[in-house]
């Protein structure tokens, strides 16, 4: 279980993570939401360790992240990170020299899933096949959780619903995933869990099922009720 106690996070004045705690648990896709600027993407870093926060801890398993289980979450940011100017063959090279636990043939079967070529360079890529890649290189590390910021961000319908599909797939059995969006109509067919970020703090953390068992409702119809009032 990957547990996240009461981070604080402000810029300067501004106070974006005011107290946030929940858990992760591993099997099961978990997204965090809220409108434009809520502090999804600082709640990423900050759990990730790439940015400071002034309070607050992370532990996995009931050890604090450190380098001795870092390996074991892999973050996929909203814009690539290997340099562009690889190529797809050249950045799982680069990726595998970084991770002990770097899967290769994970990294082959969804380069021919996603029906991108090794050799291609990645600047060369369209802004779909640019996410395919991140997805790839973050997936192929083989961690127990996934953080996606926005995954499926300024995409064509046709390479969303390959992603998707990944996140359906054996490639993602048994992990924890935590997608941060606030576009839910993109993947709303695909989470088991939803956390509502507002104003620094945790307002709602409901299961999807439950929700549509007991109130009737969608996730779409709870996000207009908190977000819209
Ligand atoms: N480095 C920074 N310095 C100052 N303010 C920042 C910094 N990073 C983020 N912020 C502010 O923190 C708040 C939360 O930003 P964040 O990017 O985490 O929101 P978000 O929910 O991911 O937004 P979006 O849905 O638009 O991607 C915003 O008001 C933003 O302007």
């Amino acid at each position: 279980m990957l547990e996240i106690k009461n981070l604080h996070k402000q810029f300067g004045r501004k106070k974006v993570l005011d107290g946030v705690s929940f858990n992760l648990n591993r099997d099961e896709i978990t997204c965090i939401t809220g409108i434009n600027g809520t502090g999804k993407t600082t709640l990423m870093n900050s759990i990730m360790g790439l940015l400071p926060v002034k309070k607050g801890s992370v532990h996995l398993d009931q050890e604090p992240i450190s380098g001795t289980n870092y390996d074991k979450i892999a973050y996929i940011a909203d814009t690539i990170t290997v340099p562009r100017t690889m190529t797809i063959e050249e950045a799982m090279t680069f990726m595998h020299t970084f991770y002990e636990k770097w899967n290769q043939e994970k990294a082959d079967e969804l380069l021919s899933f996603f029906k991108l070529q090794a050799s291609d360079k990645i600047k060369d890529l369209s802004k779909g096949n640019q996410a395919k890649v991140s997805i790839l290189l973050g997936i192929a590390q083989d961690a127990d959780f996934y953080l996606m910021d926005e995954p499926l961000s300024g995409i064509d319908m046709f390479a969303r619903e390959q992603i998707l599909e990944v996140f359906t797939s054996q490639f993602v059995s048994g992990k924890g995933v935590l997608l941060a969006t606030h576009n839910m109509e993109e993947i709303e067919t695909l989470v088991d869990r939803v956390i509502m970020l507002n104003q620094g703090i945790i307002t709602h953390d409901f299961y999807a099922e439950e929700l549509r068992e007991t109130e009737g409702k969608s996730i779409i119809d709870m996000m207009r009720e908190v977000y819209q009032g």
